[in-house]
């Protein structure tokens, strides 16, 4: 039987220093983007700026956000499931803090993100994360 599906739209956000933003949610091990799952009626971008006012309380501009393309993985948090992911990129200018279902936020440099336990969509998705960020040196 093929997999079910969780469609998600997330954001890799690199602050001032090329450090890379990820969280971790309550009751959970594994670091991901910040981002969630599109309700009715939200185009992608609306979705993920709606994601990130609830989970860093941060006031996306979405003409900022690039789009980085759609990725696939086994989902981080549920057995049997695939998380499809259209995933965005820019940058992140201010100092945030977790909010809502955020319990721990860390930045990490670029080159060094295994120090922390990864979802596997974040590790999917590295190498496009590297060749953006460096086509734009
Ligand atoms: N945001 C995000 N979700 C991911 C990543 N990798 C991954 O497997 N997921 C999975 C985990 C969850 O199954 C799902 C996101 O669901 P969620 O429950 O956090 O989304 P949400 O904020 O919309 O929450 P809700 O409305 O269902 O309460 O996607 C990732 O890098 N970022």
């Amino acid at each position: 039987m093929a997999p079910s599906i969780i469609r998600v739209v997330a954001a890799c956000l690199l602050d001032d220093q090329n450090q890379l933003l990820l969280v971790r949610k309550r009751n959970t091990q594994l670091f991901m983007m910040p981002g969630g799952k599109p309700e009715v009626g939200e185009d992608n971008l609306m979705a993920l700026t709606r994601e990130l006012k609830e989970e860093l309380d941060w006031e996306c501009d979405p003409q900022t956000l690039k789009p980085l393309g759609q990725f696939s993985a086994p989902a981080a948090n549920e057995a049997d499931m695939t998380v499809v992911a259209d995933v965005f990129w820019g940058r992140i200018d201010q100092t945030v803090f977790p909010q809502a279902e955020i319990e721990q936020l860390e930045r990490v440099p670029l080159g060094n993100i295994d120090r922390l336990p990864l979802a596997p969509l974040q590790q999917v998705l590295m190498p496009a994360l590297l060749a953006a960020y460096a086509s734009e040196q």
